[in-house]
């Protein structure tokens, strides 16, 4: 599991570490970090270290304090190491430790404060690598002016450069959303960002994530308390899994009732009930139509028409809320699950027809668009391009609103539950942006919470945690299974929930 902190909460961990320690020891500590980091960058893509030549991008605060220490270390390994100060108050130890290592420091703004861009061109042009200490965790809102310019003028020449420069980011790409992974101006993107004490929601979530590359996460000792935010790996999830006991039957592994599909799109109901039974279930019990029936039953003879207790329901693929008999269906779900107090997954056209508030172990499947409408019918006037620029943000503000979890779908997922569990997950590739996806992975969570009922029905979970935990459990199948069918090409639905099985054993089997 990854786990991220924002930034006053690193603040406050470093605090006592600071007062413990030697000036600037957890500095020269981060700072080795990022030299290391810089190293195995050049080994890995085959460069020579002495013929490289890395560029500080030095701004006012500890963050260019790291990037003057790490160039120190770079500059006594043999590689030839240039500063452009981009501030008039550059890390004043830093900067002593970076000319004692004959580190060649250039003030790259003019006595007026504005970029020198030709110099900042011929050394941006001379380097190999690019170390990016502008600004990290005490940065507010967009890059302000000089370093705003700076860093668009670096982003062209690197697109004009024949031979891109590696990026690495000291901390953070600077520039972004540390708590938010919103971007509001100019960031350079990075190749590396080697991060400190702890990941940073900003480099977990989307539009940011896509600027961060590899992270590397260094220990530097800080006593963090609970993450703000996570994302799991294929052994947390093998955790959540709950694969057959010998004494189990049909009934004790989980029995999810299925309202997908309808006489319109009668395939999402051949899709969500892959996903489910794939992914593993005792028994998908499924309702609908004659039509999405029978297609089901061509494929899965195993599915049982018709109603009878389950202990999990997944509602709303394939279903058009103007269908005012396929809409009662769904309705008739959800008001069984409530009464019930069961887990239910939230899909589609079921999204349009939930009531103002649920529980947390009802989970809401969105892409940004069905979140954009959302929120606004909730009286939160949101557009799909709002939500696409600050996913994590809408995702949180959806499950305040409505109490359910919600899971945000698109290239990274965003799960969010109403007691404040945030994870994301980023497993599966583009290829996965193909029609009937997303009514897989209502199965594939349909699945997860039928399997996990016990710890869920009744009033279990009341913030939602475990069943945030169990959707991004679902984002994760999924997106492997994405990725396994793919093979570097396209996919089709239905070759991502074949892949689930597989999928399955393997992260049951990781260490
Ligand atoms: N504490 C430690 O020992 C350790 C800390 N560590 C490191 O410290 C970093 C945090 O350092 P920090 O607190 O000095 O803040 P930092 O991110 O460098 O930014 C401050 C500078 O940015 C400026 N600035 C702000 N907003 C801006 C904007 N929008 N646009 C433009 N400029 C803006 C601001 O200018 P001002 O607002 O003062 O004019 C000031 O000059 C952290 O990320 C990690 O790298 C590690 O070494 C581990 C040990
Ligand atoms: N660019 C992308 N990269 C990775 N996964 C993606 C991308 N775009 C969409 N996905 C995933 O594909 C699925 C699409 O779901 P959805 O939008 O509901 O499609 P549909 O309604 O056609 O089934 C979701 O799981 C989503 O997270
Ligand atoms: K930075």
């Amino acid at each position: 599991m990854i786990r991220a902190h924002e930034a006053q909460a690193i603040r406050e961990a470093e605090a006592p570490l600071l007062a413990a320690t030697p000036t600037d020891a957890l500095m020269t500590h981060a700072a080795f970090a990022v030299a290391t980091a810089v190293l195995e960058e050049l080994d890995r893509l085959g460069a020579r270290r002495s013929g490289t030549t890395v560029l500080l991008l030095v701004g006012g605060g500890n963050n260019g304090g790291d990037a003057l220490y790490a160039g120190a270390y770079l500059a006594r390994r043999g590689l030839q190491v240039a500063a452009a100060l981009c501030t008039d108050r550059p890390h004043e130890r830093g900067l002593a430790a970076a000319r004692r290592a004959r580190v060649r420091t250039h003030d790259v703004l003019d006595a007026a404060g504005r970029p020198r861009e030709e110099l900042l061109t011929v050394l941006a042009d001379r380097a190999g690598v690019w170390l990016d200490g502008l600004t990290g965790i005490g940065a507010r809102g967009a890059l302000r002016e000089p370093l705003a310019g700076i860093v668009t003028a670096l982003a062209d020449r690197r697109a004009a450069m024949p031979d891109e420069p590696t990026v690495v980011a000291v901390d953070v790409p600077s520039g972004i959303g540390v708590d938010d992974g919103t971007v509001a101006g100019p960031v350079l993107r990075a190749d590396v960002t080697v991060t400190m004490g702890a990941a940073k929601p900003g480099l977990l979530a989307r539009p940011a994530e896509a600027l961060a590359g590899r992270l590397v996460v260094v220990d530097i000792g800080l006593g963090l308390g609970e993450a703000a935010l996570a994302r799991l790996g294929p052994a947390d999830v093998a955790d959540l899994l709950r694969p057959p006991l010998p004494t189990d039957h049909k009934y004790t592994r989980g029995v999810l009732g299925l309202v997908a599909g309808s006489t319109t799109y009668p395939g999402a109901a051949v899709l969500a009930a892959a996903g489910a039974l794939r992914t593993g279930v005792g028994m998908v019990r499924y309702l609908g139509p004659e039509g999405p029936t029978r297609l089901v039953h061509e494929r899965f003879p195993e599915v049982v028409a018709g109603s009878g207790r389950v202990q999990a329901w997944a509602a709303g693929s394939g279903v058009d809320p103007a269908d005012e008999g396929r809409a009662e269906d769904v309705r008739d779900a959800l008001r069984r699950a409530l009464a019930d107090g069961l887990p239910a997954v939230l899909d589609a056209g079921a999204l349009a027809l939930a009531p103002e508030r649920l529980p947390a172990t009802v989970v809401l499947t969105p892409h940004a668009g069905e979140l954009a409408q959302l929120l606004t019918e909730r009286g939160e006037r949101t557009s799909r391009a709002d939500v696409e620029a600050a996913p994590l943000p809408a995702a949180r503000r959806a499950a305040a609103l409505t109490g359910a979890t919600v899971l945000l779908k698109g290239a990274t997922t965003v799960v969010a539950a109403p007691g404040g569990t945030t994870l994301t997950q980023a497993d599966g590739g583009p290829w996965l942006a193909t029609a009937g996806t997303g009514d897989v992975l209502a199965g594939v969570l349909g699945a997860l919470l039928a399997q996990r009922a016990e710890d869920l029905a009744g009033g279990g979970d009341p913030d939602g945690a475990l069943t945030a935990e169990l959707a991004a459990a679902a984002a994760l199948l999924h997106g492997r299974a994405g990725t396994r069918a793919s093979a570097g090409g396209p996919v089709t639905a239905l070759t991502v929930a074949d892949a689930l099985p597989g999928v399955v054993a393997d992260v049951l089997a990781s260490p």
